[in-house]
């Protein structure tokens, strides 16, 4: 395994009593797909809160390169290559996928939002623009509404939203969740070329995606690590069966 591109030690994140994440220390390596998996309510979207930015930890350090980013704002984790797709679609509904695609594109690149008309004629931002539709595959819908889109070609979108910053990291919460297999397979593929590409932390309920896409898996209960292993480890871990006692699989 590589060196850690993220250091997570000691994260602590408490609401009252539950206890979302506990002195949670973990190494997300250069290049890996890591999978966070766990019963509901184990802290996983909590963990990636916290990663992203959208939430602050009560204890504990995050580290990106050996840089201590635990304060760092939302915003400013996205300049230094981390980028989330949401498990809520965060996509404009009404304007087109092109549009949608080039306001992040834009919101990347240091342009204002006020500059939001400029950017559609924009020839820099339109240069962009092809490359990150046939990133996420949409060409073919670049001129429809967001609104018109298939649920699994809104992910798409939103994923290729995420990508617009060219990120060193990306977060991915539940991209499979209300997806029918054809649009997870197409989602899977997706995630599949993004991994040559760039390091992916992700959250996902579907075990056949996450065995078939994740080169280690961490399993999260009650805010606390089981066990962090391969597909192979996982699967024939005792710790993760007890953990998971009397669910049939890891979900
Ligand atoms: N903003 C919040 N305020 C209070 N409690 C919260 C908040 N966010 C999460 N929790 C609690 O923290 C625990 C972990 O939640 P989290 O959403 O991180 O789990 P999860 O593993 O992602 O669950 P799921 O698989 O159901 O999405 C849960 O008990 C949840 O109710």
């Amino acid at each position: 395994m590589s060196d850690p591109l993220l250091k997570i030690v000691g994260l602590r994140k408490h609401f009252g009593a539950v206890r979302a994440c506990h002195n949670l220390s973990l190494e997300i390596c250069t290049g890996e797909t890591h999978a966070l998996i766990g019963p509901n309510g184990a802290g996983k979207t909590t963990l990636l809160n916290l990663l992203s930015g959208d939430l602050k930890p009560d204890a504990g350090q995050i580290f990106l390169d050996n840089r201590d980013i635990t304060r760092v704002p939302l915003y400013h984790r996205a300049h230094l290559g981390l980028a989330r797709s949401y498990q809520i679609t965060s996509i404009f509904p009404q304007l087109s996928v092109e549009e949608n695609l080039l306001l992040a594109i834009q919101a990347h690149s240091g342009h204002s939002f006020r500059f939001w008309k400029k950017a559609v004629s924009d020839p820099q931002l339109r240069r962009e623009l092809e490359p990150a539709l046939e990133r996420v595959g949409l060409e073919h819908r670049a001129r429809d509404r967001a609104a018109a889109l298939s649920h699994g070609e809104k992910k798409q979108l939103e994923v290729g939203m995420a990508l617009a910053c060219n990120p060193r990291v990306l977060f991915l919460d539940e991209p499979m969740a209300g997806m029918g297999p054809g649009g997870s397979v197409e989602l899977g593929k997706l995630i599949a070329g993004l991994k040559q590409q760039m390091t992916i932390v992700l959250v996902e309920h579907d075990v056949e995606a996450i065995f078939s896409l994740a080169d280690r898996i961490t399993v999260l209960v009650y805010g606390e690590i089981v066990v962090t292993g391969t597909a192979d480890e996982i699967r024939s871990s005792a710790a993760v069966r007890e953990a998971y006692l009397g669910e049939e699989e890891p979900c």
